[in-house]
C-alpha cells in the first residue's frame, strides 16, 4: 500500500573468506566451515576447541547450523556481494532514504576487504559511491554553498563559508597528492599490506563499477554529495578528515555526539566535504585511512580495534529548496574477538573494554528490539545511548531507515570459538524486524523545526522565535543528552547565558545550604554514635573487671583452701614419721645429755689451748714488727 511503511527482518548475510597460502600450512583448514546451500551453512568443532572440549563433557553440541539472509562462499567476487546484498539498499539510499550496513566479525576475517576491498577487487564503498555519481551525472549542484546540517538537514552557507570549504578541501587534497607519490614507491614494495589504501587508483581505471541509470523523474532537480570519514575508538569518536594530527605529547581532540532536538544524534563538528567525482571521493577515503593508521601507530594501537564509518549525505534540490537529505553509512566494525582471547592489559585492557562494551550494547540493542518485537507483551529498555555507535544509528533501527550486516568470517580451526560467538550473535540480529519508509521521511524535511512545528530555519537563517521553542532550558542544562547550544543565535545564546548564570548562583546557593546543614546532620550524627559508643565501651569494661575481680577472689580462695589442706596432711605425715615411745626418747635424752656433758669439757679444754695459742701469735707478730723496724733503718732507701 503506498505511503504505508514496509516491515521486513533485518537483512544479516554471510561471507566465509578464503584460506590464505600461510593458513593452509598451518593446518587450519578441518572442515569446520560447511556452507550447505545459499542460506544455511553448519559450524564443526574442530579437535581441542573450547566448543569440542564443552560437548564432550556434555555441555552444549559440536555441531551448530545457522541461516541467513544469503551465504557468500569464498568463491564469491567483490562485484557479486554488491550485486546481492547492498544494492538495493544503494536506490534507497538515492531515492531519498537512510540505508546503514555492518561489517562485523573477528579481525582478519574480511571486513575492510568487504567495504573497502583491493586494487583489482574494490569493495563496497567504491561501489556505491561509483553508481551514485553515475546517477546524479548531469544533474549535480554545482555551488558548494547547501550543506549537510545536524543529522537530518541542510543549511546555506555564506560565500565566506563557501571559502572555507573550499580551502579545507584542498588542503586535504594537496597532502593527499604528497602521500600519492610517497606510495607510489611503497607499492612497490608493500603491494599485499597496502591494499585498503591504493584501490582509489585503480578503481578510477576501471570505473564504471556499477550502472546506476539516472533518475528518470529527476527533470529539473539537481543533487550534490557531501562526505565524513570518521572513527570510534575507545568510546571517543576522531575525525578521520581533520588533517592536524595527534602528536605523542598531544591527544587527539575528540568530537561530541550531540542531540539535535528531534532525538536524532549526530556528531559536532564533523568536517563534512562536498565531493564532485569519484576520484576526489577516494582521495578523501585514503586520506582518511592514512590518517587512522598513523593515528594508530602513534597511539601504540591497531586500527582494527576502532569503529571506522564513512557517511554520505545526499542532497536532493528542487529550485532553492532541499527537497530531501538521504544518508548512507558503511561501518566497519571493530574486531569482535573477547577481552580474555587477546590477554590484554592496563590501556589495552580499556580499550577491548570499550570496543567490546560497543559490540555489546549494538547486540544488547538488537537482542533488545528482538524481544519486544516477539513478545509484545515485553517492552524492554534499549540501552541505545549506551554507546556512541548504537547512539549514532538508533534512528535506522527506529523506522528512520534500513539497517543491515555482513557478517564476516574466517574457516580457521584456531579462531572456531570466537567465530560461532559472531555466528550466535547474527542469529539474533536476523530477527529484528524493521521499519522500513517508503518514502523519504517527512523528518528527512530540509528544514528542522521547532517545538511549536516552526521551522528553525527559514531562508537560511535561523529563526530566534522558533528557537525558542526548539531547545528548553531544562534541556540545555541536561548533561547527559549533550544538547548543541552553539544553535542558538548570538543574542538569545547571551540571554540563555544570563539566565543560566542567575540560577547558576541560586542553584550553588541552595547546595551550599544545603551542603552545611547536610554536615552538620551528619557531624551530629556522628558525635551521638561516637559518644553512643564510647558509653558502651565503658560499660563493658566495668563489666569485664567486675567479671575478672570475682574470678580472682574464688581462685584466690580455691588455692588457700588447697594449701590449708596440703599443709595439714604434710602435718599428719610429719607426726606419724616422727613418732618415738617415751621411754625410747627418755633413753635418747640420757644419751644426749652425756655427750652434752663429754662436749663441753672437750670446749673448756679448746677454749683454754686456744687462747694460749692466741697470745704465742701475738708474741710472734711483735717480734715480726720490730725486725722490719730495725732492718729499714739499716736500709733506708
Ligand atoms: N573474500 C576474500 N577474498 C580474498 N581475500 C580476502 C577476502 N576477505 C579477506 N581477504 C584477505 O584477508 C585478509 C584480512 O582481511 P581484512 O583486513 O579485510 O580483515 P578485517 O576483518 O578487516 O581485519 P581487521 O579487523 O584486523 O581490520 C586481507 O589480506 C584480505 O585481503
Amino acid at each position: 500500500m503506498p505511503g504505508v511503511a514496509e516491515q521486513q527482518t533485518m537483512r544479516v548475510y554471510l561471507r566465509v573468506r578464503p584460506f590464505s597460502r600461510e593458513e593452509l600450512s598451518d593446518h587450519e583448514d578441518q572442515g569446520c566451515v560447511v556452507i550447505e546451500n545459499s542460506q544455511a551453512v553448519t559450524l564443526n568443532a574442530p579437535k581441542g576447541s573450547a566448543t569440542m572440549k564443552s560437548s564432550e563433557k556434555g555441555i552444549g553440541m559440536s555441531l551448530h547450523k545457522f541461516s541467513f539472509s544469503q551465504i557468500f562462499g569464498p568463491e564469491k567476487t567483490q562485484s557479486e556481494l554488491f550485486e546481492n546484498t547492498v544494492k538495493s539498499q544503494m536506490y534507497d539510499f538515492l531515492d531519498g532514504k537512510n540505508a546503514l550496513i555492518f561489517s562485523y566479525g573477528v579481525t582478519n576475517a574480511g571486513k575492510t576487504y568487504t567495504i573497502q576491498g583491493t586494487p583489482k577487487e574494490p569493495g563496497i564503498l567504491p561501489r556505491v559511491l561509483d553508481a551514485t555519481f553515475h546517477y546524479i551525472e548531469g544533474h549535480q549542484y554545482e555551488g558548494m554553498d547547501l550543506k549537510p546540517y545536524l543529522r537530518n538537514d541542510a543549511q546555506y552557507l555564506d560565500p565566506d563559508q563557501v571559502k572555507q570549504e573550499r580551502s579545507a578541501k584542498a588542503a586535504i587534497f594537496a597532502s593527499v597528492k604528497e602521500v600519492r607519490e610517497k606510495l607510489g614507491f611503497l607499492r612497490r614494495i608493500f603491494l599485499g599490506s597496502l591494499h585498503f589504501t591504493l584501490w582509489p587508483f585503480v578503481v578510477l581505471c576501471i570505473s564504471p563499477l556499477v550502472l546506476a541509470s539516472n533518475p528518470t523523474e529527476a527533470g529539473s532537480s539537481q543533487f550534490t554529495l557531501w562526505v565524513a570519514f570518521f572513527e570510534i575508538y575507545n568510546e571517543c569518536v576522531y575525525d578521520l578528515l581533520q588533517s592536524s594530527l595527534c602528536t605523542k605529547s598531544k591527544k587527539r581532540a575528540s568530537l561530541r555526539v550531540c542531540d539535535d532536538g528531534a532525538g536524532n544524534a549526530y556528531v559536532k563538528d564533523l568536517r563534512w566535504i562536498n565531493i564532485q567525482t569519484l576520484g576526489e571521493a577516494c582521495k578523501l577515503l585514503q586520506f582518511g585511512n592514512k590518517n587512522r593508521s598513523a593515528a594508530a601507530t602513534k597511539m601504540n594501537q591497531s586500527s582494527s580495534r576502532s569503529h571506522s564509518i564513512f557517511t554520505m549525505k545526499l542532497l536532493k534540490i528542487d529550485g532553492s529548496a532541499v527537497k530531501w537529505v538521504s544518508e548512507f553509512s558503511l561501518c566497519d566494525l571493530a574486531g569482535s574477538e573477547r577481552c580474555n582471547k587477546t590477554k590484554t592489559f592496563g590501556e589495552r585492557l580499556k580499550e577491548a573494554g570499550n570496543i567490546n562494551n560497543s559490540l555489546l550494547i549494538l547486540g544488547k540493542c538488537i537482542t533488545a528490539l528482538r524481544n519486544n518485537q516477539t513478545d509484545r507483551m515485553k517492552n524492554s529498555y534499549i540501552p541505545f545511548r549506551e554507546s556512541k555507535l548504537t547512539k549514532l544509528f538508533q534512528a535506522v533501527f527506529c523506522g528512520k531507515g534500513k539497517a543491515s550486516m555482513i557478517v564476516n568470517i574466517n574457516q580457521c580451526a584456531s579462531t572456531y570459538d570466537e567465530t560461532l560467538h559472531v555466528m550466535k550473535f547474527s542469529a539474533v540480529a536476523k530477527q529484528v524486524v524493521q521499519v522500513i519508509p517508503d518514502k523519504p521521511l517527512e523528518s528527512l524535511a530540509p528544514c528542522l523545526v521547532g517545538r511549536d512545528g516552526k521551522p528553525l530555519l527559514r531562508n537560511g537563517g535561523i529563526d530566534s522565535e522558533a528557537l525558542e521553542s526548539y531547545l528548553s532550558e531544562e534541556e540545555l542544562l541536561d548533561e547527559e543528552e549533550e544538547a548543541d547550544m552553539s544553535l542558538l543565535p548570538q543574542n538569545e545564546l547571551m540571554n540563555v547565558i544570563e539566565s543560566m548564570r542567575t540560577k547558576l548562583l541560586a542553584e550553588r546557593r541552595r547546595n551550599l545550604v544545603q551542603e552545611m546543614e547536610i554536615r552538620k546532620e551528619m557531624g551530629d550524627a556522628m558525635l551521638q554514635q561516637i559518644m553512643e559508643s564510647e558509653e558502651l565501651r565503658s560499660r563493658q569494661i566495668e563489666e569485664l573487671k567486675e567479671s575478672y575481680q570475682e574470678k580472682m577472689e574464688n581462685t584466690f580462695e580455691m588455692y588457700k583452701d588447697a594449701i590449708k589442706e596440703h599443709a595439714y596432711q604434710s602435718a599428719m605425715n610429719n607426726l606419724e614419721d616422727d613418732y618415738v615411745p617415751l621411754d625410747e626418747f627418755i633413753a635418747e635424752q640420757e644419751k644426749v645429755e652425756v655427750g652434752l656433758l663429754i662436749s663441753c669439757l672437750i670446749r673448756d679444754g679448746f677454749m683454754e689451748k686456744s687462747a694460749d695459742l692466741e697470745a704465742l701469735q701475738m708474741k710472734a707478730d711483735d717480734q715480726v714488727r720490730q725486725f722490719q723496724m730495725s732492718h729499714t733503718k739499716i736500709n733506708p732507701i
